[in-house]
């Protein structure tokens, strides 16, 4: 494995390959000695790979070892090309790595060495057997809890920090309890994560708060107190909220859904405003006034999308379903139906506004992961708007200043997104300057808000492009007076289009 030699924050150079044992025991603010600290996490992905970076950073006491299965991803870790975009990031890894932060495949070592084992796993939509579509698989999980039962040599914390449905601590507490041998045992806490991508190290140091459940037991009790003894080095008490694991976990999913609701709620008024010609930014702003109602999440755009809103909303509904409230459940996947809605609407605006025909079009495309400051096209409504374009036959050149070229080719060509790969990739294009991207099209589409287009010379792109020039911006970022005073046609969401007479 190739070494590498960074410097520390004591000041020292130091090369590292593997992770080292033996970190001194740690100390309270009192002084009071802890039990020395040596923390795992299965799941070296977004959650697993920020929040633990974040903890050794924060926790120079503690000995922080990041587990996989995946070889390709830990090289990343270790290496100056993290798997992760995150603004921040790379800083944290690169103070802590070889000092107390360790990323390995040796998921045995790792587990037998822990007094703490976080499970940062992914947890999908099923796409198969009972609750397809809707449940979360939990078998990733699953697959944790039995490592840790074979591997355990003594008594081990085990955090469950992946979105799960309810009553996942309690199976995980099951597995691990049939598993017991003398000297080994357990006690399973709910720590789920609220970072969102992007902002992640802003949130993961400056949580709006952190949620800890666990059993009213006195196992449990202490437990939860060894948890909060590690949140507390960087994090205020009044912060911390201690409470049983069912509300810990729902608490979870009700969060996300309350935040897609709040998106899907301004996009339905969007819906509105395009057909009266009222302007959803007006309207956002002025309900956001509202000091019960709040400004927060009310950006009208082309749809959420990312790994855990549709992911925890159907969770949800797959849970009302089974408790066999049927209402409950038709409320909430009603809040996604209304994001496909929104994209699918946008997608049918670009080409109604294109004389109704985007067949052999050239449409330059600005943006492709699901937000800002991240390179995650996990269920971006772009992946879905593109889909929907090269499905009429147009010709898209992409340009996103984070999402590798193949990864947009992956999302576009599988057989997910088309029953017919070798023909869309034909008519996919991928740009490393937005200037050339524009070059003979037609329309330019915004579909993540990436600060750097709203300073784009659109006077200059306009220069190249064909005449009517339209830019339909989903994100509601750019100056719509200025581009419509150079000249384009301008779509945007919730608001009534004026053909430009000037
Ligand atoms: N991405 C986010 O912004 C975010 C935020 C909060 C919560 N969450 C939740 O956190 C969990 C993880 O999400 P993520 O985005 O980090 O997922 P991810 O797909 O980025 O990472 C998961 C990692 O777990 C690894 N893995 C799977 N099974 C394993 C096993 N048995 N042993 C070792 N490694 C294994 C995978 O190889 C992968 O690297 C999910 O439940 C998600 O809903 C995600
Ligand atoms: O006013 C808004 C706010 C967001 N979005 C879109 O909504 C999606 C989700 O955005 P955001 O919540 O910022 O990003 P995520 O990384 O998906 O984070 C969410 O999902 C994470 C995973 O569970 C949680 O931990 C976070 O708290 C929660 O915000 C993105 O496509 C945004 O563009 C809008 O369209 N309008």
């Amino acid at each position: 494995m190739e070494l590498i030699t960074e410097t520390k924050r004591d000041g020292q150079k130091r090369e590292h390959d593997h992770p080292a044992i033996g970190l001194p025991v740690a100390q309270d603010e009192e002084g009071i000695s802890m039990v020395i600290k040596n923390v795992c996490c299965i799941g070296a992905g977004y959650v697993g790979g920020s929040s633990c970076s974040v903890l050794a950073w924060k926790c120079p006491d503690i000995h922080v070892h990041v587990v996989d299965v995946s070889h390709d991803t830990i090289k990343q870790w270790n290496s100056h090309n993290l798997p992760i975009y995150e603004p921040g990031l790379d800083e944290v890894v690169k103070e802590c790595r070889g000092c107390n932060l360790f990323f390995s495949n040796d998921i045995d070592r790792a587990v037998r060495e822990a007094d703490m084992i976080f499970i940062s796993v992914n947890t999908p939509t099923k796409t198969y057997g009972i609750g397809k579509g809707k449940a979360a698989d939990l078998q990733y999980v699953e697959v944790c809890a039995r490592k840790i039962a074979e591997v355990a040599n003594g008594p081990k914390i085990v955090v469950e920090k992946s979105t799960v449905p309810i009553q996942a601590a309690q199976f995980i507490t099951h597995i691990l309890a049939a598993n017991t041998k003398p000297g080994v045992s357990f006690q399973v806490l709910s720590n789920p994560e609220f970072l969102a991508e992007g902002t992640a190290i802003e949130n993961l140091v400056n949580p709006d708060r952190v949620l800890i459940g666990g059993e009213e037991s006195s196992g449990g009790e202490s437990a939860m107190e060894e948890l909060t003894w590690i949140y507390h080095h960087w994090i205020p008490q009044h912060n911390i909220i201690t409470l049983s694991t069912w509300s810990s976990q729902l608490t979870k999913l009700a969060s996300n859904a309350f935040l897609a609701q709040r998106v899907s709620s301004i996009n339905a008024i969007s819906a509105v405003c395009e057909a009266i010609g009222a302007d959803v930014s007006q309207v956002a702003d002025a309900v956001g006034r509202d000091s019960r109602i709040g400004s927060k999440f009310l950006h009208a755009s082309v749809g959420f999308g990312g790994s855990c809103f549709e992911k925890d909303l159907l969770s949800l509904v797959y849970i009302a379903e089974s408790l066999n409230l049927p209402e409950v459940a038709r409320y909430w996947q009603h809040v996604n139906d209304i994001n496909h809605y929104q994209r699918t609407r946008f997608g049918q605006r670009i080409t109604a506004s294109l004389f109704n025909t985007v067949t052999d079009k050239a449409l330059a495309v600005f943006g492709f992961a699901f937000k800002k400051n991240t390179g995650d096209t996990r269920e971006s409504p772009a992946r879905c708007i593109c889909s929907q374009l090269l499905e009429e036959g147009a010709r898209i050149n992409i340009y996103d200043p984070k999402v590798e070229r193949q990864q947009i080719m992956n999302d576009l060509t599988s057989t997910k997104a088309t029953s017919e790969p070798e023909r869309i990739q034909k008519l996919i294009h991928i740009y490393t300057d937005p200037y050339q991207a524009v070059i003979d099209t037609h329309a330019i589409v915004i579909l993540t808000e990436w600060d750097e287009f709203k300073s784009y010379d659109y006077k200059k792109m306009l220069s190249v492009m064909k005449k009517p020039a339209f830019l339909f911006d989903g994100r509601k970022i750019i100056d719509h007076e200025a581009v419509i005073k150079l000249g384009f046609n301008t779509h945007t969401i919730g608001k009534k289009f004026t053909p430009n007479t000037l």
